[in-house]
């Protein structure tokens, strides 16, 4: 029998470093807003207004907690040493580039927290959870651990949720979790397909390859993920990005394709071998029609695909369609604003276009669904996990007295380097664990 189940976004609270440091070669946006000055406040409000928006409607919304950063553990790992001062000025004067990085509020992008595979899909029936190595970007391979513990104490109970290490940090099995991973179903309960987009084959060098940018998933860790999760050749779907997106920006599937339910919306360019992948996904979609939403390069060019983060909405089931929840930019770039008029009177099943204002991120490359990560549960799923997570009214109000409360309105580099932030971001977070019933996940907490 199919069990009643939601899907459930976590959004991840934007941290009280955020800023512009312009470290992700690949991702146009943070390779063109280096420098500038940033706004972590702003941003932690644009975020939660996001989830409360999307609660209102009656989705359950989950919040993920930043991380702690700078992370001077990081920092003495690589050979700092002194007291807590003397460490962030020391690394402030040799390598600034390397406080930038270890300062990253990079965890807000939760799609790339972890993957997720529902309890419909996998051999023992409960949800597996793997966070993602990041290995491709050292500011985000130091996010795993925490966000496993993170993940521990919301999903805890072993009856219903199977966490896993992050794969083994090395390009070769580089992993960037639900960016690269989409379910599609009948209902949410029903077991699913889950397609696994990967940008380059590790061991096989005769693949083909982006030749600009880097892929930052393999064919490998996919693998890895679906066998780790006990997902069977029914349930999974290996299909290559076509590697000419990745070289002109698309650093994660989920920049240029998006899916939910029965619907898979994304740009014609998106997969190597596109009538294969609908081919695979519609043999193995159980009790429904695959929709496919195919945007053409004419509708919309690659690159303004890429500029306006399009793909990069959230599709959410509602009452009578897909929604499709989209950044604000979407309506700046002329080519995308006229498509999403035309496509809400196509008559298929996206009916609903809503924009969002999630500026202070998507100046990183993070839009809408790079903020959340997607949990399919059920109903004794979804009572098992801490409550305290949860986004009520109660806690929306909460957290925003607690972000304007602790958040600075700017941050520019050498901001980083001040030893009062450190102090600040720390009592901000042993507040927030607390707020969220979390107990002790941060470094400076054990
Ligand atoms: N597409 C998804 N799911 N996530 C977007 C992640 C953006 C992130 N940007 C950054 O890490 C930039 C940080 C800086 O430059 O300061 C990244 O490239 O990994």
């Amino acid at each position: 029998m199919v069990k009643r189940a939601v899907e459930a976004n976590f959004d991840g609270l934007v941290g009280p470093t955020h800023n512009y440091a312009g470290l992700s070669w690949g991702n146009v946006a943070s390779r063109s807003n280096v420098n500038s000055v940033a706004n972590p406040r702003e941003a932690a409000l644009q975020g939660l207004a996001k989830m409360k928006r999307l609660a209102d409607r009656g989705y359950v919304q989950g919040v993920l907690p930043p991380h702690e950063r700078p992370h001077l553990p990081t920092l003495r790992a690589l050979g700092f040493t002194g007291n807590e001062g003397q460490v962030l000025s020391a690394v402030a004067r040799t390598d600034p580039a390397l406080l930038a990085a270890v300062s990253s509020a990079s965890a807000m992008w939760t799609a790339n927290a972890a993957t997720v595979s529902p309890s419909a899909d996998t051999a023992d029936q409960r949800v597996h959870l793997t966070p993602a190595n990041l290995s491709a970007k050292f500011h985000r391979s130091i996010e795993h651990r925490v966000t496993g513990r993170a993940l521990k104490a919301i999903f805890s109970d072993e009856r219903y949720f199977a966490h896993h290490s992050a794969l083994p940090s090395v390009s070769q099995f580089g992993d960037e979790g639900a960016a690269n991973h989409t379910r599609l179903c009948g209902d949410y309960g029903a077991p699913g397909v889950e397609l696994f987009v990967y940008g380059q084959e590790a061991f096989n060098d005769a693949a083909p390859a982006p030749v600009r940018f880097p892929a930052r998933q393999t064919l490998e860790a996919s693998r890895a993920i679906a066998r780790l999760h006990g997902l069977t050749d029914r349930h999974a779907v290996f299909a290559q990005q076509n590697p000419a997106a990745i070289d002109a920006g698309v650093f994660h599937n989920d920049v240029i394709a998006v899916g939910n339910g029965n619907c898979l919306f994304y740009h014609e360019q998106a997969f190597l071998h596109e009538s294969q992948v609908l081919t695979d996904l519609r043999e193995r979609l159980t009790g429904v029609e695959l929709a496919a939403v195919r945007v053409s390069s004419d509708q919309v060019p690659i690159a303004d695909a890429v500029s306006s983060y399009l793909f990069n909405s959230q599709l959410l089931a509602s009452a009578d369609g897909m929604l499709l929840a989209v950044p604000g930019e979407c309506r700046e770039v002329a080519s995308v604003s006229r498509y999403l008029d035309t496509l809400v009177q196509s008559g298929g099943p996206i009916t609903a276009v809503e924009v969002f204002d999630v500026k202070q991120s998507m100046r990183n490359g993070g839009g809408p669904a790079c903020l959340r990560l997607r949990v399919v549960l059920n109903e004794d799923e979804l009572r098992a996990i801490n409550q305290n997570v949860i986004l009520t009214d109660a806690l929306y109000e909460r957290l925003t007295v607690w972000v304007k409360a602790h958040y600075r309105d700017a941050m520019s580099q050498q901001d980083l380097a001040d030893p009062m932030l450190l102090d600040e971001v720390r009592k901000a977070l042993d507040e927030l664990t607390a707020i969220l019933g979390l107990g002790s996940i941060y470094d400076f907490q054990m």
